[in-house]
């Protein structure tokens, strides 16, 4: 048990990421209270059957009153009207942050209803799975996984300091970058794997020769791997695609540039080029093993999972 960092904190939305943090805090005792707020009032009665705050709200707005930290956890495309809601009731001083995949447009959602005095700190864990709502979270998600902040040039570093304490309580490694930095790292390393998983699953639905049963039947494979990714939340990708359009343009173009020379050494019959690439990305698989940074599974989270 950890001393409460926050007197009362506010969680708007309580899925997969919302109720994680909600169980770790509980768990932790980082909070007097924990007031709940979320859009659907199913979700809202599921938050409550769970006990995953003190109080419950489907207002927003009055779901911040008196809090002194505040985390929004809604698909990315809701952002501002998020902040629309809380911009009036917010208490003065407070920390606002978020956990959104996208984060340059999620400053532009939320900055501009910020009162003066508030402390608006975007957010990112690194830290997931392909499951969403109340029920697919757990205590430990966001243990020895990375956070990254991408604070406005004018954070106050008290504030930034508290909610590093946080997010250290919880087991994350911080780090800080630029929001559009960020985008573009995360376009490749997550964006465009959920993005090819959806493409590639749908055109092997797509293909009359690969019937329901056979993609089943034949999945203890690699194919396997990407229909988790492809059973992500729809909302979601479909946000996050919308709200990092021009990175996730900019990597798609180069992967289809690798991907033409790929198809090209294939058909000309280059081993030598095929075998080159196939070993140097061997190489950054065993590098990322080494650096203790592999989960034995490539997802996040997975190892917990499994636990339940
Ligand atoms: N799923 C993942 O693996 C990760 C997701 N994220 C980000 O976290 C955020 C939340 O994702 P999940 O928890 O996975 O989603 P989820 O679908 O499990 O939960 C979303 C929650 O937001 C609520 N909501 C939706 N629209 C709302 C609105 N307008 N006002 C109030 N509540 C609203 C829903 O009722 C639900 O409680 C997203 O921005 C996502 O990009 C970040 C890291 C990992
Ligand atoms: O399930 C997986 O493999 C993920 O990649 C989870 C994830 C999804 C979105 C994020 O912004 C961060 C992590």
């Amino acid at each position: 048990m950890t001393d409460a960092l926050f007197s009362r904190i506010a969680l708007i939305g309580i899925g997969l990421i919302g109720s994680s943090i909600a169980r770790d805090v509980k768990a932790l005792g980082l909070a007097k209270e924990v007031v709940i707020s979320t859009r659907s009032a199913e979700t809202l009665r599921r938050a409550e059957e769970l006990q995953l705050g003190t109080s419950y709200t489907a207002s927003a707005a009055e779901a911040v009153k008196g809090a002194d930290l505040v985390i929004v956890s809604v698909p990315v495309g809701a952002s501002e009207e998020v902040a629309r809601q809380i911009a009036a009731t917010l208490k003065p001083g407070a920390i606002v942050t978020d956990v959104g995949s996208t984060k340059a447009s999620v400053i532009a959602q939320m900055a501009p209803h910020m009162p003066e005095g508030v402390h608006f700190i975007p957010g990112h864990p690194l830290a997931g799975t392909e499951k969403s709502g109340p029920d697919a979270g757990f205590e430990g998600l966001f243990q020895g996984r990375w956070c990254i902040f991408t604070p406005l040039p004018d954070t106050d570093p008290e504030a930034l300091r508290k909610l590093t304490a946080f997010w250290t309580a919880l087991g994350s490694r911080i780090d800080e970058m630029d929001p559009q930095h960020h985008d573009k790292v995360l376009a490749i390393v997550s964006h465009l794997p959920h993005i090819i998983a959806y493409n590639i699953v749908g055109t092997a639905d797509d293909l009359e020769t690969v019937t329901e049963s056979e993609v089943i039947k034949y999945s203890a494979s690699g194919f396997r791997d990407f229909t988790r990714l492809a059973a992500s939340d729809p909302t979601m990708w479909r946000d996050v695609c919308l709200h990092n359009r021009e990175a996730i343009l900019e990597m798609l173009a180069r992967f289809s540039e690798d991907l033409a020379y790929l198809q090209r050494a294939i058909r000309w019959g280059e081993g030598d080029k095929l075998f080159e690439l196939f070993s140097r990305t061997r190489t950054i698989r065993r590098s990322i093993v080494e650096a203790g940074q592999d989960v034995d599974v490539p997802d996040f989270g997975r190892h917990a999972l499994d636990k339940k």
